[in-house]
């Protein structure tokens, strides 16, 4: 298939496949900074860049709008992430992030926002090198200004403002194959109100399987099933950063997070992030840690419903209570604060649980990407320790 762009671009070229003589790392060299093109790229003429400042009530009013109306939807067109204007102000303003990744597109003549994409800096180790990158997300053209090649530009001029940062990497998703994927994930979703998942269209009653049948296969208690189940509090961020950085230091890619960035992304936000460990009763060790954040979908074209409430799985980590019985009290609590759904892609361990949990293999695959730092091998997605919003 012909990547006109990403041929163009420092990532792994499907030509490159198998030559084990290149090296892993950086494919190019940092450049000074004052040769980084300063000036933005150039777009068509009716469109302007406009940065976007998140903390703005209109203007993240206005990006939720763009997202909401044009983001990405599911292979079948019947559904569309619907990220809450709440969860795009937690997602782009992590510890050290830079308002000017904040990048808009406007039609010059009514200043209306018709394209966007972000970066937030993180540090993310590969095997034994951390690298400070960029994760690149929210890349969204309106409906109407498809096939004008805006997304190339968009591309470009991320990269431009993150280059102007000295950084030269950055990591992202997509639903599609690029040149070339580092990890190719499956997604599973586990029904929590299977009536609804049917009734929109996101499930299939099963065969020989009745509705109350359906209802009841998916049936869970009404409380975690762990002693010293409950939620995360601040004054738990050195340990839980603890348990974090031991277990993500087990897979080739993952963040490296310290305190500052536990606060920022693992702290309970109201339908932004949930976070619950277990605190051993006698002991008061914190022996595990399980995390969701809140996506919904907008459904679309259906009479009674509107939105699904969906949880992805986050972080998890279980040193002491078996990682099945830690994921089963996050689906409990799930279920408890009325999600319809529960999302997990087979990273890290979860393999292990998603079987025997109920979950469903979905209908697609999630690709992960570095730009700009060549990995020796793939990874299987057991290997892979990020997940990106
Ligand atoms: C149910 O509503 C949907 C609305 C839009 C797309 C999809 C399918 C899909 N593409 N799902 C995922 O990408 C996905 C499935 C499981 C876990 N994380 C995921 O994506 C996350 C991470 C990447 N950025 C989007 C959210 C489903």
């Amino acid at each position: 298939k012909r990547h006109r762009f990403w041929e163009t671009q420092p990532v792994g070229q499907f030509k490159d496949l198998g030559d084990a003589l290149l090296p892993e790392g950086p494919i190019e060299q940092p450049i000074t900074l004052s040769k980084v093109r300063p000036d933005p790229y150039t777009l068509p003429a009716l469109y302007e860049w406009s940065t976007c400042d998140v903390d703005n009530d209109a203007t993240a009013a206005e990006v939720y709008t763009l997202l909401a109306n044009n983001y990405v939807e599911d292979d079948d067109n019947m559904f569309r992430f619907n990220y809450s204007k709440e969860f795009l102000r937690w997602a782009l303003r992590p510890p050290g992030y830079f308002k000017a990744w904040h990048i808009g597109v406007r039609v010059k003549a009514n200043k209306k926002l018709v394209a966007f994409i972000t970066g937030v800096p993180a540090r993310i180790r590969a095997g034994s090198e951390v690298v400070r990158m960029a994760e690149v997300n929210f890349l969204c053209v309106h409906k109407k200004l498809r096939s004008k090649r805006l997304a190339p530009v968009l591309i470009k001029e991320v990269t431009r403002r993150v280059h102007r940062e000295d950084m030269w990497q950055a990591a992202y998703t997509a639903g599609v194959v690029l040149p070339t994927p580092i990890a190719n994930c499956q997604y599973w979703h586990r029904s929590l109100n299977p009536k609804k998942l049917i009734d929109v269209g996101f499930s299939r009653l099963g065969a020989r399987m009745t509705m109350s049948r359906t209802i009841r296969l998916y049936k869970l208690p009404p409380l975690p099933a762990t002693p010293g189940f409950r939620n995360m509090e601040f004054r738990d961020v050195p340990a839980v950063t603890g348990l974090l950085r031991d277990y993500l230091s087990r897979f080739v890619v993952a963040p490296d997070l310290d305190e500052k960035d536990v606060e920022h992304w693992l702290l309970p936000r109201e339908d932004v992030v949930d976070s619950f460990l277990v605190e051993s009763p006698d002991s008061h060790e914190i022996t595990d840690f399980c995390s969701f954040y809140t996506l919904p979908s907008l459904v679309l074209n259906n009479a009674t419903h509107s939105n699904l409430k969906a949880a992805y799985s986050f972080y998890n980590v279980a040193t002491k209570t078996p990682l099945l019985q830690l994921m089963n009290d996050a689906l409990i609590a799930a279920k408890q604060k009325d999600y319809d759904v529960f999302n997990a892609l087979d990273v890290m361990e979860n393999e292990s649980f998603l079987k025997d949990l109920k979950f469903g293999p979905g209908d697609g695959m999630l690709h992960y990407y570095l730009y700009n730092y060549r990995l020796k091998h793939a990874l299987k997605p057991s290997e892979l320790g990020l997940v990106l919003l």
